[in-house]
């Protein structure tokens, strides 16, 4: 696997740099930002904590990397900090036939994609699964047995459904204002629909709160901060969908209702450190 670079920049100490590569999963060439905390070059060989963050419907690797405010407190954890992007990219890719935003380019949802013409190249569900962690742990100072996962609405709900499904991968689990419930939201029905078909019982695998009725389990504890100030709160995201599951089901969830916030970055940089010291002591 080789990774080409596309920047690379000091910060706090550590390098914030992103990457291009030949993606086996989606077929396309993927780009990605990692964060290395100072930490890795205290000694040879240093294997550090590493977390993903899935970002949103419109986004890039940029979003987050330029508007999340992470660095710092990464810096001082030790916490090496990837983003990657939200859908295959490039000639040939297909995306919505109207070009809205919630479908298609940037709003890949963490599928594999089943339904042509999608099927070709979404294949995000594998990416970050399997393809990234595997990559990342190849190319840099991380363990791979302490990769956590993140993310923010779209990416919030690629976080719960990976987290839920991989716990041996992902050791530590949190969302921003995450879509909990696709399969019982406008933003999933139409996702859901486009790139696995009309047959709900297979949206059930992609949708959280689903996951935790049928049985899965994260590896610890959950922690969800959602804007009582979100546009999005009541039609799309519906956090006590997701609540009310887990505490049917015995599953340790923290979901912090924040007034006044909205969805934008101005909300989740107010709450990146504490998402990243929640990590930090699990991994
Ligand atoms: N363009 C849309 C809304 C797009 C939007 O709000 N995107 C969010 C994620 S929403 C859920 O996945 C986001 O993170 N945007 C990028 C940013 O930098 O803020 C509209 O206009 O309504």
């Amino acid at each position: 696997m080789t990774l080409e670079t596309v920047s690379t920049s000091k910060a706090h100490g550590g390098t914030l740099e992103v990457y291009k590569h030949a993606s086996a999963a989606t077929g396309t060439e993927m780009t990605f930002s990692v964060f290395v905390p100072p930490q890795a070059q205290v000694g040879e060989g240093a294997k550090l904590p590493m977390l993903f963050y899935l970002s949103g419907l419109t986004c890039t690797h940029a979003n987050v990397t330029d508007k999340g405010e992470y660095r710092r407190l990464c810096a001082e954890l030790g916490l090496v900090f990837v983003a990657p992007d939200t859908s295959p990219r490039g000639e040939g890719v297909a995306d919505d036939p109207a070009g809205a935003y919630d479908f298609g380019l940037g709003a890949g949802f963490y599928v594999n994609a089943t339904q042509a013409p999608f099927a070709a190249h979404y294949r995000m569900w594998d990416y970050i699964a399997q393809e990234l962690p595997a990559l990342v742990a190849a190319h840099f100072p991380v363990d791979p047995a302490r990769m956590g996962i993140t993310g923010h609405s779209m990416g919030g709900h690629g976080a719960l459904t990976l987290g839920l499904t991989f716990p041996e991968t992902f050791k530590s689990l949190s969302a921003f204002a995450p879509i909990v419930a696709p399969g019982q939201v406008p933003w999933g029905h139409k996702a859901l629909g486009g790139y696995l078909g009309e047959d709900k019982a297979l949206w059930r695998a992609h949708d959280a709160t689903a996951l935790v009725e049928d049985g899965k389990r994260p590896a610890g504890a959950i922690l969800i901060d959602q804007g009582e100030a979100d546009s999005f709160l009541a039609e799309q995201l519906r956090p006590h969908l997701f609540a009310q599951a887990c505490e049917k089901a015995g599953v340790d969830l923290t979901l912090r209702m924040q007034p006044g916030y909205d969805h934008s970055y101005n909300f989740i940089s107010t709450f990146m450190d504490d998402h990243l010291r929640w990590h930090a002591e699990r991994l």
